[in-house]
């Protein structure tokens, strides 16, 4: 399926699985927790998943969360997507938190808790200069483009009284 070599795995917890595609063509590879754990709301914890690689230089492992997991019970991965450099050689970790306001998440386990995508990537190198380049967008961003009218924050409204 893919043009690279496969990748060099090694499981530093050897009851965990190898990770799989849950079907032929999926982009992500599942991470399985190797610890029992609750996670109250609001909160963050580190995981490890028992596994390690070695990635080719100009490849990054990207560690996003599970749809299915983050609709059901508000679970993801703090630092979304998580960055593994193609030199990193220790066990990869997913910071994960619950973004439920009430209820705990309790992962068991060889739970199924994030997915890992391995892409290429490239390793340009940056060169200063005095000015950059026209363009029609210019220096605008954050919302520049409009369109999000309806969308602010609640908070962002002015007071009752002040209305
Ligand atoms: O979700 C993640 C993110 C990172 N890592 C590992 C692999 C990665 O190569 C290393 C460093 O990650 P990153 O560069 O994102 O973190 P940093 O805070 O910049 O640490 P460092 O100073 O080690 O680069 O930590 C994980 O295991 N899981
Ligand atoms: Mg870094």
């Amino acid at each position: 399926m893919s043009d690279l070599p496969a990748i060099e795995l090694l499981r530093l917890d050897p009851d965990m699985p190898i990770p799989q595609r849950a079907h032929a063509g999926d982009a992500g590879v599942d991470l399985c927790s190797t610890v029992d754990v609750t996670i109250e709301p609001g909160e963050r914890t580190l995981v490890g998943t028992g596994i390690a690689v070695a990635l080719p230089v100009g490849t990054v492992g990207l560690i996003h969360p599970r749809s299915g997991l983050a609709a059901k019970s508000g679970l993801s991965v703090v630092n979304t997507p998580g960055t593994v450099d193609a030199g990193y050689r220790g066990e990869i970790k997913v910071c994960l938190i619950n973004h439920d306001p009430r209820t705990p998440i309790a992962i068991t386990r060889g739970d199924r808790i994030a997915q890992l995508l391995v892409q290429r990537v490239e390793l340009v190198s940056f060169v200063e200069v005095e000015s950059l380049d026209e363009t029609t967008r210019g220096a605008g961003g954050y919302g520049s483009s409009g369109g999000h009218a309806s969308l602010h924050a609640v908070s962002a409204l002015p007071e009752e009284g002040a209305r």
